[in-house]
């Protein structure tokens, strides 16, 4: 691949990636002149990737299904096995008294994870709006941090997606909209993996919070491992927002 046709990869700007990027830094995939990284927030990298503005993303797993092609290039990803801490749906009342759900701009599988578990496990009938005065809101990433105990409600929706299927969840995967020269691939996979396998010593390097245990969510929190069950969890996900879209387009 010649240095004008560098591979465009947009990563999401949360501290849940850190670890790769500090595999990708590590690595020496940086110096080859082979990529070119942006970090962004989930919306946008699904945005870029859907677009063409990017190759290659750690993309939202609901934006999958508005690619007309797409790999998942990569043995990582952003997954939980129960709870995961940074991803809530924060509520002024109980969920089953739930009549107003605000979404987050920034998320796209969060979001969807909601209104699935809303209309299948909760068996709820809710509304969704951008309305500041809603019962209950969905927030994710660093911007939940140290939050958890502001709200009446919390609702982890990982550790409900476990509750409600037995299975772990894949939020982001590592995706392209184009085939990607296998040497690259292979090179990218080892490099997210130096970054996973060195989460220590990235931990060491960046600042503590006391409201927030940056070392439990970094090493056992967030489950990068993107395993088989975490493959079946996707392809649950997918059937289950296939429904969702075609029950709005029925509404519609
Ligand atoms: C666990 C998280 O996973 C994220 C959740 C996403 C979403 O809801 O669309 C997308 C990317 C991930 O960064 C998080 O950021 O808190």
């Amino acid at each position: 691949m010649s240095h004008l046709n560098k591979i465009k990869i947009s990563a999401v700007s949360y501290t849940n990636t850190k670890p790769f990027l500090f595999g990708i830094e590590h690595s020496g995939i940086l110096t080859k002149n082979i990529i070119d990284l942006s970090l962004d927030i989930p919306a946008d990298c699904a945005e870029k990737v859907i677009d063409g503005r990017a190759d290659v993303g750690l993309i939202p797993v609901a934006a999958l299904v508005k690619l007309p092609y797409y790999e998942i290039i990569s043995d990582y990803c952003i997954g939980a096995n129960g709870a995961v801490n940074s991803v809530f749906l924060f509520s002024l009342k109980p969920i089953n008294e739930v009549k107003t759900v605000r979404l987050d701009t920034e998320s796209r599988t969060s979001n969807n994870l909601a209104k699935i578990l809303i209309s299948n496990y909760w068996n709820i009938e809710t509304e969704y709006n951008s309305d500041t005065n809603s019962d209950a809101f969905i927030l994710i990433g660093d911007r939940t941090f140290g939050k958890k105990h502001n709200y009446p409600y919390v609702y982890d929706l990982a550790e409900e997606w476990k509750n409600f299927t037995g299975l772990p969840f894949a939020f982001a995967v590592w995706a392209s909209n184009k085939p990607i020269p296998e040497g690259i691939k292979n090179e990218f996979n080892e490099a997210l993996k130096l970054g996973i396998d060195n989460r220590e010593e990235l931990l060491k390097k960046i600042d503590k919070r006391s409201d927030f245990d940056l070392d439990d969510y970094l090493l056992h929190k967030i489950d990068y491992v993107f395993d088989d069950k975490k493959k079946q969890a996707l392809q649950l996900y997918l059937s289950y927002l296939k429904l969702l879209n075609e029950e709005s387009i029925l509404v519609k």
